[in-house]
């Protein structure tokens, strides 16, 4: 528990100062004494949660009503998912801005995985999600299908897969540098195009944060990567609800190529991310975040520091179809991807081959819109 509460003290950076002010009331150091609380000391959204009094502040109490201020239920698993202020990276504030690059520092090191808080405005996600449901309910499957890939060049795919290994309709589009997409239903296209903009700039300032953090000038990442032509492809995924899905299996396991991952959805269920310690964690996104799960070019990039993780999608208790929408943000297709030399050294020598990104995503006989990974092939067999 005491690690729960450390994890939930580390990562409660929701809002700004106040929440952490407000957090460190709630979290009691020592059961037996426990802080007084004000619920005028809440931020908005702890007191959105429930009317906290000092007679509920226990331990388990302050766990599960952060759980909830979250929208967790109790059967769903909140540890070990850090939450990053996006906003904060960039503060003015001296303090601020170091702590926030080292809470990402472990984020990306002791994770690989986090959920990130005010970085795309609200109503943008929400107009994406809109808009891919409305690509699914507005248009029949038989016009989706028109999108099935039909050469190695097609910059849009659309699948069907429905057996017990995989269960998922999906359309992947290229989203970057030039984004191509179904132009119905109307807003569509607009709606995800709006995101894609938007997530760029954000791409750019964790790219600026990353470097930083590496030791590097921020504009390191950027270059290695050549980001300003960087290859997007974002895969939107329809699952069925459990009862309709032949297996429990949305997307077997597997990790993504490029610089990272952001995935935003309408409803939790079914991602799970396979962690350091090797224990599956569930992905339940906090309203207004959305989660980055890093790649296997950071991987190469940074020799192994910085690891893409497993991660796969389980449907046994969905009992609604979820969408989500998954960008697979990677470096120029021309970019010659291997391990920086700043990561290497006698005890640690490269760990991965280095070729170009549009190589690697064709490492394996697939497409580039396919995406996907080649990291087991790329490693190197390590020196005896
Ligand atoms: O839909 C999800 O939650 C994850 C999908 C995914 O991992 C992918 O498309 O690569
Ligand atoms: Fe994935």
């Amino acid at each position: 528990m005491a690690q729960l509460i450390e994890m939930v003290k580390g990562s409660a950076r929701v809002e700004s100062v106040p929440l952490q002010r407000s957090l460190s009331l709630l979290i009691p150091s020592n059961q037996d004494q426990v802080a007084p609380i004000s619920s005028s000391t809440l931020p908005k959204h702890a007191k959105a949660f429930g009317d906290l009094n000092s007679d509920q502040v226990s331990t388990m109490v302050v766990v599960s009503n952060i759980k909830s201020m979250f929208g967790y239920t109790d059967s769903t698993i909140i540890d070990e998912v850090p939450i990053v202020d996006y906003s904060l990276l960039f503060s003015d504030d001296h303090d601020e801005q170091p702590n926030s690059l080292e809470h990402l520092g472990k984020a990306c090191q002791e994770f690989g995985f986090f959920y990130l808080i005010n970085g795309v405005a609200e109503s943008v996600v929400e107009g994406a999600l809109k808009g891919i449901s409305d690509f699914f309910d507005l248009t029949t499957q038989e016009e989706r299908s028109q999108f099935l890939k039909k050469n190695s060049m097609d910059r849009i795919s659309w699948g069907l897969r429905s057996h017990a290994g995989e269960n998922r309709e999906f359309l992947k589009v290229v989203a970057h540098p030039q984004h191509h997409s179904p132009t119905k239903p109307a807003n569509f296209r607009d709606a995800i195009e709006e995101y894609f903009k938007r997530f760029h700039e954000v791409e750019l300032g964790l790219a600026k944060a990353i470097s930083k953090i590496l030791g590097y000038e921020e504009t390191y990442i950027e270059k290695e990567f050549k980001l300003e032509a960087g290859f997007d492809v974002s895969a939107m995924n329809l699952y069925p609800p459990s009862f309709q899905s032949k297996g429990s299996i949305g997307v077997p396991d597997h990790t993504d190529p490029g610089f990272f991952v952001s995935l935003i959805q309408d409803v939790n269920g079914g991602l799970q991310m396979l962690s350091h310690n090797g224990k599956w964690i569930g992905v339940n996104i906090p309203r207004n975040a959305i989660f980055i799960n890093l790649g296997d070019h950071l991987e190469i990039l940074t020799n192994g520091k910085y690891k893409s993780h497993i991660h796969q999608v389980i449907l046994d208790n969905n009992e609604v179809r979820r969408i989500s929408m998954a960008t697979l943000h990677g470096p120029s297709l021309d970019a010659f991807i291997a391990p920086g030399p700043g990561f290497l050294d006698e005890s640690h020598p490269p760990a991965y081959r280095g070729m170009t990104y549009k190589e690697s995503l064709e490492f394996n006989g697939y497409d580039e819109i396919d995406v996907q990974s080649s990291l087991s092939q790329i490693r190197l067999p390590v020196p005896i």
